[in-house]
C-alpha cells in the first residue's frame, strides 16, 4: 500500500538523526528549512553535516554510538548509521512507541519516507515512488525543477498576502473562489512576472466588481 505525502508541521518539534554520513547529511539539510530542533549522534560526524549548523542553533552534535535515551521524547527519528543492526534496533524501538521512523537502508522499516523535495518559496512538491526507485523520483525531481517557471515561488507568496484580504472582504464563499481564481489566473498570463503593486491594482478592479451596486443595501 502507497504511504500518503501529510504536508506536517514541524517547526520546534525534536528530531533525532543516527549516524553522521553523507546521506544523514542529505536529510538533514533537507530538514533545517522547516525549522525542527535536530540533534545528530554519531562517533564520527562529516565535516558537510557539522558545516549545515552555521546558520542556526537548531542543529547540535553528540560525539558517541546511540542509545536508547538519545531517542527519548523524539517526534521523529531518522536512522542513517551504516549499521544495518542499529538502524534496526531503533526501527524496533520507535515503533514500538509511535514514534514516526526513517530508516535508510530498509524501506520496510520505515514508517515515513523522504521525497525527492522541490522547494520555491511557499511551494513544496515533494515525489516519492513509494520507496521502489528514489532513482526514479529524483529524475521526476529534475524534471519539474526544469519545468518549473521562474517566479512561481514569488507569485505565490504576493498571492497568499492578498487572499488573506480577499477572505476578510468577500463574504461570500462563491464569490471568494471566483476572485482567488481570477489572480491566479492573471499571474499565469503575466507569465508569473507582475509584482505586487500590479496584482494589488488589479485585485482592487476585481473588487470594485464585485460589490454591490450603488444604492443597493448597506
Ligand atoms: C525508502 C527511502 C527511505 C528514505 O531514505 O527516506 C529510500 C531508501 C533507500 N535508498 C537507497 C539508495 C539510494 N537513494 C538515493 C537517493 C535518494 N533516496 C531518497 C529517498 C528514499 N530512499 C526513500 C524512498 C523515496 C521514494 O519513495 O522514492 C531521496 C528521494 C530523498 C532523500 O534521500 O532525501 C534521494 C534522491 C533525492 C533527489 O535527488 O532529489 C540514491 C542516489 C544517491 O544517493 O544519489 C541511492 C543509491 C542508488 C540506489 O540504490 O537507487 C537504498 C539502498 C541503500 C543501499 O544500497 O544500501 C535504500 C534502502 C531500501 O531501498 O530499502
Ligand atoms: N536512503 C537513502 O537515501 C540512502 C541510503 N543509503 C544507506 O545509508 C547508509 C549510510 O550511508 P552513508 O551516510 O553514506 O554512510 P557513512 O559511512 O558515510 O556514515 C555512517 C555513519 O554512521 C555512524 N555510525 C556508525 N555506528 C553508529 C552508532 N552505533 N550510532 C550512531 N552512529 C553510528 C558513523 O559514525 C557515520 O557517521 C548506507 O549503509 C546505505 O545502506 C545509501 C544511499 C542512499
Amino acid at each position: 500500500m502507497g504511504h500518503f505525502p501529510f504536508f506536517m508541521e514541524i517547526g520546534g518539534k525534536k528530531g533525532v538523526i543516527l549516524g553522521g554520513g553523507r546521506v544523514a547529511a542529505r536529510k538533514v539539510e533537507k530538514l533545517l528549512p522547516f525549522g525542527p530542533v535536530l540533534t545528530c549522534i554519531a562517533p564520527a560526524i562529516e565535516e558537510e553535516l557539522e558545516q549545515l549548523s552555521r546558520s542556526g542553533e537548531t542543529l547540535t552534535f553528540v560525539y558517541r554510538e546511540a542509545c536508547e535515551e538519545d531517542l527519548e521524547g523524539a517526534c521523529f527519528v531518522i536512522a542513517a548509521t551504516d549499521k544495518e543492526e542499529v538502524n534496526a534496533w531503533a526501527a524496533g524501538w520507535c515503533r514500538e512507541r509511535h514514534i514516526p521512523v526513517n530508516v535508510v537502508d530498509d524501506r520496510e522499516k520505515c514508517s515515513f519516507f523522504f521525497p525527492a523535495l522541490i522547494q520555491e518559496g511557499p511551494l513544496t512538491v515533494g515525489i516519492s515512488t513509494d520507496g521502489k526507485s528514489p532513482a526514479a523520483a529524483s529524475f521526476v525531481r529534475k524534471t519539474m525543477e526544469q519545468e518549473l517557471p521562474e517566479g512561481l515561488g514569488n507569485t505565490i507568496e504576493i498571492l497568499g498576502r492578498l487572499r488573506e484580504r480577499v477572505l476578510e472582504l468577500l463574504p461570500e464563499q462563491k464569490g471568494r473562489a471566483a476572485c482567488l481564481e481570477a489572480l491566479f489566473v492573471y499571474c499565469r498570463k503575466r507569465d508569473f512576472k507582475a509584482e505586487e503593486p500590479e496584482l494589488e491594482t488589479y485585485l482592487a478592479e476585481l473588487l470594485e466588481a464585485s460589490a454591490p451596486a450603488k444604492g443597493g443595501k448597506g
